[in-house]
């Protein structure tokens, strides 16, 4: 067991970014799932586009990273997260700390659903609660900020902010991952960090929209001071601090997300903006946009609450199909705006 051998699960674009960050600092241990990826990284030596560090090993035996090392980056969708975690879980001792970098959340119902069943926020797990959950683990934390992965492959200058309620997880994840031209942060509010990240996927691709559609930079303002607000609101619903809002993992990445081609999720609402379904969109693209799960499950959460997170909702109409994204735009206009800001 080497504490300068760190794994990282997923060589995805996130992951294979993430790696390159880490080997600056130390050796790294990179799990990909395919073996296809395995044979071309070997012959390549390059992952998800990306150019790999000669520092960066590659397996794809899961077992191989909780047995050589004591820190693991799992930077997987959300979609397959629990299922990762499980096939990690018996591998995994309580030495072990963990640090995520998933924007996206894990709806678990229960398997019989009782007449008088409601969703709640017990219902919703972040991946560190999914951690916590599933494994023995009890150091986790994570990393979420504007880390646009094209951008972090360029190695232009970034930050990120490592979210744990444990110091140790957060000085570990500082003296890992600093390096020249990226900075790290530390905050305590672990969910408000991961909720800063998951829920700012919406309005990306709400601004994709926008862009679609060809509506200008005082629409994308609007929509990102309101998706700010809106953000806040159902953070504080799900137990995040409005403080994180405001810091590098909050209005750091929804500038980042909202402006860039190179967000997914701009993407997706860029193409929806441009007269695409939902399905058009998901099949002209091979990365994960978390975002449509995420208005999938806050909107269920919403219903079943009383919230009314008015974009989401918007949003989930248009991307069911129910609304145009012009109708989308018109209903949200007809809104009477009240006050600007009312949760300072
Ligand atoms: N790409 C980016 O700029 C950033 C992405 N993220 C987050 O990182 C997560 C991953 O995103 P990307 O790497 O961009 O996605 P991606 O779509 O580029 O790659 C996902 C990778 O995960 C792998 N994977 C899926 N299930 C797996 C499993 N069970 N075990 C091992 N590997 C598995 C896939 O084979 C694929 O290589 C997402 O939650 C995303 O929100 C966060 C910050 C930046
Ligand atoms: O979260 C990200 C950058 O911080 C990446 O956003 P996308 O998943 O939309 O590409």
């Amino acid at each position: 067991m080497s504490e300068q051998l760190v794994g990282v699960i997923g060589a995805g674009s996130f992951g294979t970014a993430v790696s390159n960050i880490l080997a600056k600092n130390v050796n790294v241990l990179l799990y990909a799932r395919n073996t296809e990826t395995i044979a071309e990284i070997k012959k390549t030596r390059t992952c998800a586009g990306q150019k790999l560090s000669d520092r960066v090993e590659v397996t794809n035996n899961l077992s191989d990273l909780p047995q050589n090392c004591n820190v693991l980056f799992p930077m997987v969708p959300s979609a397959s997260f629990r299922e990762m975690v499980l096939n990690l879980a018996p591998h995994l001792r309580p030495y072990h700390m963990m640090i995520h970098g998933t924007k996206g959340l894990h709806l678990e119902l229960p398997e019989k659903k009782a007449p008088d069943f409601v969703l709640n926020k017990s219902n919703l797990y972040t991946m560190s609660e999914l951690i916590r959950k599933e494994t023995v683990v009890v150091r986790v934390g994570c990393m979420a900020g504007p880390n646009l992965a094209s951008e972090l492959s360029m190695g232009h200058p970034a930050a990120t902010v490592i979210a744990s309620p444990f110091n140790e997880v957060i000085s570990k994840g500082k003296s890992l991952l600093r390096s020249e031209n990226f900075q790290v942060y530390g905050n305590a509010d672990l969910r408000g960090v991961e909720l800063c990240g998951i829920l700012k996927n919406i309005i990306a691709i709400g601004s994709g929209i926008l862009s679609g559609l060809g509506l200008g930079e005082n629409s994308r303002g609007l929509l990102v001071s309101r998706g700010l607000v809106e953000m806040i609101y159902l953070g504080k619903a799900l137990g995040g601090e409005i403080s994180s809002f405001v810091g590098l993992a909050g209005i750091g990445d929804l500038v980042a997300t909202t402006t860039s081609t190179s967000s997914r999720n701009y993407t997706l609402g860029h193409k929806i903006g441009k007269g695409a379904s939902l399905q058009e969109a998901l099949g002209e693209m091979e990365e994960t946009a978390e975002g449509v799960n995420t208005i999938r499950i806050i909107k269920q959460l919403a219903d079943s609450q009383g919230l009314k997170p008015l974009i989401t909702e918007t949003l989930f109409k248009i991307l069911e199909g129910e609304m145009t994204a012009e109708q989308g735009v018109n209903y949200l206009m007809r809104y009477q705006g009240n006050i600007d800001i009312n949760f300072l």
